[in-house]
């Protein structure tokens, strides 16, 4: 029988394989003097004519580039931010679509010491403000398809756009290549501490816009942990992670991760559909692929013949974002001949429980994995007490016993998930005797659809700015293909009717104000919303109701 642990195994084996020890020493008190971001995704590579990206332009041609070419473009990058005046520590933004230019920014940024912050291309100009205004952006470098949502955000800063050739340059841009074609591409690291700033990113939550989650240097021992164990990423793969740099996943694990870890990474422009992902596994012989489930479903709803043709060439395909259900599971096994592995994690502190491609243990289907080696997680009870196997609970870090955890609380706001010694993640779970967890749901309002994390406030927010809307409750309503889907429930104002029409308008209004993917897919009209006697909403009696009409 096996022994009932008094909480998730802990993981000193496999913590000691990393030789962590050895590591933050050399992130935290390098006499050499320390380390940078560039150096180590880039840098250490350069002289070996080694591959770094696979790029893929939206009409298809494919782009190589070594991490040669990314050194001369960052150190172009890097000089071209020392001359707009850019200092260790400032951030820098990047509002662009998956082209070698990103990389390059993102690299230039780290090169000088600066930190980088990322702005998803779906975004509107009110998630754009809100974000460049908590991280005081020195410079934000954009394309031409997303420059003009800048002219409506308030207060930003100087502009860099990448051209195409027959586009105007906006009255006080910067031309970004002609800026990069003069600068040398010689740039000197600028080395940092393992507890400074490389990456502000940003994340929803319940209440309030979205916080900053600041990135400090010692989480590339994190990112570079999920790569090797988790997803078992090898010399000899073909990887490619099609999760957007806007995000956490895409940003950590589709550029940072493999790069850190000496292998290319592969970026396409065009926008997700099933066939081109199809086409690109085929043409560039993917063997490692990342994605979320929705990413997923689409794939098999496109069909066995579709898979058939590059049946066998997947050795491994990690997914998260969302919980992984058991039939996508099943349906890459038959189709695809490929094991797929759901993993679980946050913006804040990346990756924490995956079924690891790279460890041996268990896998079953349903079950997000083992905490992965460097965390001990927990479930705690609402005292934050730690509970054993089979008791629902919050899933949470223990702090002082996970070296790999980096996340210290979100920029310039309190941060109540991080007390007592735990970081909680706000998601509930149990835990199998074995130390396997199982998802059970969020214990708060935050909506996941599509991989996507939207926080309920910010729809609500812009969808009050519309003259239509008295009042908005928006929550997440469950969807076979995208887990959930962002429902509103709308007062309307005395002067409007509701109408299918007006529906559309609204949703039109927060994918345009807001951003493109955080919408709301239903828009229902009610004349009075659920309400605390103390006047707060309570999304969860309508997310019931839905809930409740989606079974029957
Ligand atoms: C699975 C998908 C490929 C499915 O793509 P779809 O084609 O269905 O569309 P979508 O969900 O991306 O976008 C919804 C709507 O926004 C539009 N849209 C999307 N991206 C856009 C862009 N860059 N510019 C303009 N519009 C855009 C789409 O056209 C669509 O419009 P319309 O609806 O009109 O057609 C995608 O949803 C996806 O990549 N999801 C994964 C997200 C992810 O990376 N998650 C990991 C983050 S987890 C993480 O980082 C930590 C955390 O949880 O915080």
């Amino acid at each position: 029988m096996t022994e009932m642990p008094a909480a998730l195994p802990p993981y000193d084996d496999a913590v000691r394989r990393f030789r962590i020890e050895d590591e933050i020493a050399r992130l935290d008190g390098d006499p050499a003097g320390g380390i940078n971001a560039y150096v180590e995704c880039c840098g250490r590579y350069a002289g070996e004519n080694r591959l770094a990206l696979r790029a893929i332009s939206a009409g298809g041609a494919l782009r190589e580039l070594s991490f040669d070419d990314l050194a001369g473009m960052s150190g172009r990058v890097g000089n071209m931010l020392k001359d707009l005046g850019v200092r260790p520590g400032d951030v820098v933004a990047g509002m662009l679509p998956r082209i070698p230019e990103l990389v390059a920014l993102i690299l230039g940024v780290w090169r000088i010491g600066a930190v980088y912050q990322p702005l998803f291309t779906a975004f509107g100009p009110k998630a754009i403000e809100h974000r460049l205004g908590y991280s005081m952006a020195k410079l934000v470098v954009t394309n031409p398809a997303n420059r003009g949502k800048l002219d409506e955000v308030e207060n930003h800063p100087r502009i860099a756009t990448i051209l195409a050739p027959a586009d105007a340059l906006p009255e006080g841009d910067i031309d970004f290549r002609a800026a990069l074609a003069a600068a040398s591409p010689d740039c000197q690291p600028a080395m940092r501490k393992g507890d400074d700033l490389f990456m502000m990113m940003s994340t929803s939550g319940t209440t309030g816009h979205p916080k900053g989650v600041p990135v400090p240097l010692r989480a590339l021992l994190a990112f570079g942990a999920y790569m090797r164990d988790a997803m078992g990423l090898r010399a000899d793969d073909v990887f490619w992670n099609i999760a957007d740099p806007g995000w956490a996943y895409g940003l950590y694990y589709a550029i940072t991760g493999p790069l850190l870890l000496g292998i290319a990474t592969t970026f396409y422009e065009g926008a997700f559909n099933a066939k081109s992902t199809y086409d690109i596994i085929e043409r560039l012989g993917v063997t490692s692929l990342a994605g979320s489930p929705t990413a997923y479903r689409l794939l098999m709803a496109e069909g066995p013949e579709a898979a058939a043709r590059v049946k066998g060439r997947l050795r491994v395909v990690s997914s998260a974002g969302e919980p992984l259900n058991p039939e996508v599971i099943r349906w890459f096994d038959a189709h695809l001949a490929a094991p797929i592995h759901d993993h679980y994690g946050q913006t804040e502190n990346g990756m924490m429980v995956n079924n690891h491609h790279g460890l041996t243990h268990p896998v079953r289907a349903g079950s997000a994995g083992f905490a992965m080696p460097g965390y001990r997680m927990v479930v705690l009870d609402e005292a934050g007490r730690e509970l054993g196997p089979n008791q629902q609970g919050v899933l949470a870090v223990d702090i002082a016993q996970s070296p790999l955890r980096w996340f210290d609380g979100y920029h310039q706001a309190e941060t109540p998930a991080i007390s007592g010694g735990y970081y909680r993640t706000g998601d509930t779970v149990e835990y199998e005797p074995d130390g396997s967890v199982s998802f059970i749901g969020r214990a708060d309002d935050v909506i996941t659809s599509a991989g996507y994390r939207i926080g309920p406030f910010d729809v609500e927010s812009a969808l009050i700015e519309h003259p239509a809307v008295n009042e908005a409750a928006v929550v997440g309503v469950p969807d076979p293909q995208r887990t959930e889907i962002v429902k509103a429930f709308v007062v309307l104002a005395p002067a409007y009717k509701g109408s299918e029409v007006l529906a559309e308008e609204l949703a039109q209004h927060v994918k345009k104000r807001l951003s493109a993917h955080s919408y709301p897919r239903e828009v229902e009209f009610v004349a009075e919303l659920p309400k605390t006697p103390s006047g707060k909403i309570q999304r969860f009696l309508l997310r019931k109701v839905e809930v409740e009409k989606r079974k029957g």
